[in-house]
């Protein structure tokens, strides 16, 4: 089976800095939810950021054969999507970046945005968020309704094929985490879903258990896997 992402040789530095981990090496494949581990500080966001093309690299990473530059880095980082701790640090509103982020793909009309909105709001609503909260400064919502409304975004678009996640649940109650957990499941398990894989950071054992396929610890030196959970 063809790789989604493959990462060879990867390591990243800061500069006047040491490397803060080398000789990353791995395959993410259809059906993997990855979750990656590591103590706090060991480069788990770098890496993703790495990932995503938004930090710099050495090393390469491909997504279905292509480096990013040859998918057009925009468009790559729609079919593979980081999606940040504290996305209240980000410019503009959720719709903002919804839209921001449909108007990558040439394909885009008005009616298909409208749809990929309307399917985010509705998943929204059902996690509990007011409509009214698309138009409200990153700012100033709350942790938990941040991470809500960047999870449904990329659920709306439905074109990421790889979500990066950093501790997306870190803000929410456990029976919002669950919810948000069994969403993200059932949609890289789902035929009809563009989203084939998950990379995901999380400090909680319980939360890695219940949504793991395979299992990375990344250190200094490199990443090694844990083992495997047949599903
Ligand atoms: N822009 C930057 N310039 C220099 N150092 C940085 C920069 N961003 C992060 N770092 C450092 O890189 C290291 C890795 O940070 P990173 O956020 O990737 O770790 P992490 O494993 O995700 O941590 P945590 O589990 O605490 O969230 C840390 O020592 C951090 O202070």
């Amino acid at each position: 089976m063809a790789p989604l992402v493959a990462v060879k040789n990867l390591s990243c530095v800061w500069p006047e800095g040491d490397p803060i981990f080398v000789n990353v090496t791995f395959n993410v494949n259809p059906g993997d939810i990855i979750v990656l581990q590591a103590r706090s500080g060991a480069g788990k966001t770098t890496l993703l950021k790495c990932l995503a093309h938004l930090n710099l690299y050495h090393g390469t990473v491909e997504f279905r054969g292509k480096t990013p530059k040859s998918h057009g880095v925009p468009k790559y980082r729609t079919y593979v999507q980081y999606i940040p701790q504290r996305p209240s640090l980000l410019p503009g509103t959720p719709r903002d970046l919804i839209e921001t982020l449909s108007t990558f793909h040439s394909r885009l009309t008005p009616e298909h945005f409208a749809g990929d909105l309307h399917r985010a709001m509705k998943l929204a609503e059902r996690w509990g968020i007011a409509m009214e909260l698309w138009d409200r400064p990153w700012g100033l919502l709350s942790g938990g309704e941040a991470q809500r409304l960047s999870l449904a975004i990329p659920y709306g678009l439905n074109r990421a094929e790889v979500l990066l996640l950093d501790e997306p649940t870190s803000a929410l109650d456990p029976t919002s985490s669950a919810t948000i957990e069994k969403t993200l499941v059932e949609e890289v398990r789902a035929a009809d879903s563009a989203l084939k894989a998950i990379v995901w950071i999380t400090h909680s054992e319980e939360q890695a258990a219940r949504v793991g396929t395979r299992f990375l610890h990344l250190t200094p030196t490199g990443i090694q896997e844990e083992y495997t959970n047949e599903v």
